[in-house]
């Protein structure tokens, strides 16, 4: 049996305990300087070397570590420099204010990370000069190298780089080829310094795209090769099956393949002999970006499989584990459980045990990893039980619902509302940091949360906004919260990830078959509807949201899970109705993120997404009206199946993709209720009335003025309290100018 190597592709930076997070926006609240700041980043940077280090793995990544992004740090390396930015030092406060926008500019866009819930910050290439700036990547690498350990520089490869860019005029080949000497100049740096391995992340090659960007993804590597610097390159893909024939084809040093989410694509090419014996294999055997533990007796079977037709032979996690929590060790988690659960740090330690199976014939970590998966596999979280008797069709269409909702609500002319959360201050969230450490008791908090409701319902009113909502104070995230009240999840203390910048989520983990058990928003909502003759919105997460920011069991099917949590939401959405609630949103904004990157799969995820969400909304009287939201969206592939959610209104991002997405309506003739996001909620700019103005005119130009609401783009809960009430301000009075017309 061959000798086995173990790696990684990169490790969460937030640290712990968000001590990331914490020194980041401690400097930009000006708590802390640029000095401190340094300082506290080169502490986290070197215990999380130090800490991958232990593991014993043969090499530790290094460049993954970031100021805010990998992407935006590429594009800063390579002084692709947005045009309104241009002409400043390149410096970290340059590259904090294309991330977040400052006074005179605003931010650059953010993007979902392929199919996850992770951002990056779009490179934008108008009247740039590309050119090798600041060689962050070799002083991170020297930096690895003082501290004694065996690293490997990561980087953003070209074709993904480009691919994930805007702007500019040049073609994608241009942009492509001004970029090889300054990747080549980089490569050259690292290889000098000693790098053996330098793991080049091209994840755009498992899409799509890759068909077409072949061309020019052999012209690059090939240039690589006549530069000398290709046989230390291992192309690294992840999220979905790669062509390894193509790939393997390439002059570079390695592969590396997903071998958790390839469906068993990338398996079936090895064993049919796709990789030739000169390509060393980086496999990612154990799940990147998914908090259970393998179970590495099938890990163990998958090797010796891999190993029959590799030569040389590195496993590693599927993806960076930048998408799981740090480590477990800090959680007080029911015992059973914590048995079958793995973050990055345990991840780790999977890695060691096989490889001290392999190569040192110990198994001894081997058996304790083994014996706790098959206990936590043994206990019956888990019936795959979702019987049901729903309907999953409204009973009348939408014109008659139609007829029947504007008789009960009687609302004016172009309907306006928000989307649901109000700011989430540091007074709301200390009331709740309080009340779960039990420093105040329930009725305290209860009644906080009250008075919040109160105040913001009076704000509302005073605004002349038509439909109200209860402003979500009682939820630390739109998911987490249905988490904590769910059977079948569980959340946790620590269990951060990375969302955007400073912004992380807690996502909760989803063990066995979850179930309604009693009600979730009843009381907030039928509270603030209490309070006021203006009908208030009942506010819930969707089934496919619900499911895609949670960890979810890799052993039930996803159907199952997607339509247990389904049956849940409905029962709310009745128990909603029945308390006098009329007006119900299922928010359903990661909706766009799941779907799969290869177009063969789009259907079955879809047909089973839109399935799974009118089974938690169809059951209402044809009087009820349900909303629906989605934001950070491209629309264009998924058009039909918005439609075919049979939304009574949907309520959408627009205001950064201008008229682009109102067409992607118009051109299927949607015909149901639209509400389109009239202002950008991530800029604390208070948009004017003329802006506004504009932008109900032009979409009124395309869509029925009866279907038409105003609403902002998404939820204000990252907004302060002052920019919220005058963004409303102007929203409500443009929409009355308009109306009066
Ligand atoms: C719409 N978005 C969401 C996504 N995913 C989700 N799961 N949820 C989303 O809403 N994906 C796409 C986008 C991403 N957008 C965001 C927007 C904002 C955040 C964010 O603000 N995150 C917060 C954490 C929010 C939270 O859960 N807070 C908890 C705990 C608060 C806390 O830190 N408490 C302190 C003590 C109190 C204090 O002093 O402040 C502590 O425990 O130490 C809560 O409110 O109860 C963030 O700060 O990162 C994320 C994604
Ligand atoms: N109702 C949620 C949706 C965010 S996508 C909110 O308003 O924050
Ligand atoms: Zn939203």
């Amino acid at each position: 049996m061959m000798t086995i190597k173990t790696t990684n592709l990169g490790f969460p930076r937030l640290g712990r305990k968000r001590e990331w997070k914490k020194a980041i926006e401690g400097y930009w609240n000006k708590n802390i300087n640029k000095e401190a700041l340094d300082k506290q980043l080169e502490v986290l940077h070197r215990d999380n070397l130090k800490l991958q280090s232990s593991y014993n793995l043969d090499s530790v990544p290094v460049g993954d570590f970031s100021l805010y992004d990998n992407l935006l740090d590429t594009a800063l390396l390579f002084n692709i420099i947005p045009e309104r930015f241009q002409g400043r030092e390149i410096d970290d406060d340059l590259l904090f204010d294309i991330a977040r926008g400052n006074k005179e500019h605003v931010a650059s866009a953010l993007i979902k990370w392929f199919n996850t819930n992770y951002h990056y910050i779009v490179p934008e290439w108008d009247n740039v000069v590309p050119k090798l700036n600041h060689n962050t990547l070799l002083e991170r690498y020297r930096f690895a190298l003082s501290l004694g350990i065996n690293a490997h520089p990561v980087i953003v490869g070209p074709i993904t780089f480009v691919a994930l860019s805007k702007g500019g005029t040049s073609s994608f080949e241009e942009k492509v080829r001004q970029l090889i000497p300054l990747y080549t100049e980089v490569f050259h740096s690292l290889i000098q310094e000693g790098a053996e391995l330098i793991q080049v992340d091209e994840p755009i090659l498992v899409t799509d795209q890759a068909e077409v960007l072949k061309d020019i993804t052999h012209e690059v590597y090939e240039a690589f090769n006549d530069a000398k610097v290709a046989d230390k390159l291992i192309i690294q893909t992840y999220f979905e099956a790669a062509d390894v024939k193509f790939l393997n084809g390439l002059p570079v040093k390695g592969l590396g393949l997903d071998f958790v989410h390839d469906r068993g694509n990338n398996l079936k090419q090895i064993l049919a002999g796709d990789l030739s014996g000169d390509k060393t294999l980086f496999a990612g055997v154990i799940d990147g970006r998914n908090v259970w533990a393998a179970d590495v007796a099938l890990k163990q079977q998958l090797i010796e499989k891999l190993s029959e037709h590799v030569e040389d032979l590195y496993i590693n996690p599927s993806s960076s584990l930048l998408l799981v929590p740090v480590s477990l060790e800090d959680e007080t988690l029911d015992e059973q459980i914590k048995d079958g659960l793995s973050f990055a740090t345990e991840k780790l330690g999977e890695l060691e045990a096989l490889k001290n199976l392999f190569n040192n014939n110990n198994a001894t970590q081997f058996n304790k990893l083994k014996s706790k998966y098959e206990t936590f596999q043994n206990q019956s979280f888990k019936n795959l039980e979702y019987n049901y008797n729903i309907p999953d069709q409204r009973s009348s269409t939408f014109e008659v619902r139609k007829v029947l909702q504007q008789q009960r609500w009687n609302l004016p002319d172009l309907p306006t509302t928000t989307i649901g959360s109000f700011p989430q201050s540091k007074e709301v969230r200390q009331y709740r940091a309080d009340w779960k450490n039990h420093r105040i008791t329930d009725e305290v908090y209860k009644q906080f949360l009250k008075d919040e409701i109160k105040r913001w319902i009076d704000i509302q009113e005073e605004i002349g906004l038509d439909v109200l909502v209860h402003g979500e104070f009682e939820r630390n995230d739109m998911v987490e919260f249905f988490g904590e009240k769910l059977q079948g999840f569980l959340v946790t203390k620590y269990g951060w990830v990375q969302s955007y910048g400073s912004r992380a989520v807690k996502p909760p983990i989803i063990y066995g078959d979850v179930k309604w058990t009693h009600p979730l928003t009843i009381d907030e909502t039928v509270y603030a509807q209490g309070l006021t003759n203006k009908p208030v919105k009942g506010m819930l997460t969707g089934p496919v949201t619900i499911l895609n920011w949670s960890f979810e069991r890799v052993d039930i099917p996803r159907e199952v899970v997607q339509n247990q949590i389904a049956l849940a939401i409905n029962e709310e959405v009745l128990a909603l109705e029945k308390a006098g609630i009329k007006i119900i949103q299922v928010d359903e904004p990661a909706l766009r993120e799941g779907l799969p990157l290869r177009s063969e799969f789009h259907k079955d995820y879809l047909d089973k997404a839109v399935h799974s969400f009118k089974l938690a909304t169809s059951s209402v009287a044809d009087d009820t009206q349900i909303h629906t939201h989605m934001c950070y969206s491209q629309f264009g592939q998924i058009i039909h199946a918005i439609y075919d959610l049979d939304a009574d209104v949907i309520s959408i991002e627009t205001s950064r993709s201008h008229g682009d997405l109102i067409q992607d309506f118009e051109d299927i003739n949607y015909n149901l209720g639209i509400g389109l996001g009239v202002y950008d909620i991530h800029s604390p700019r208070i948009p004017t009335e003329a802006e506004v103005t504009n932008a109900i005119e032009r979409a009124l130009k395309q869509i029925d003025r009866s279907l038409f609401w105003v609403n902002p783009d998404c939820g204000l809960k990252t907004r302060k309290e002052e920019e919220v009430k005058e963004a409303l301000k102007v929203l409500v009075t443009s929409t009355q100018k308009i109306r009066n017309q």
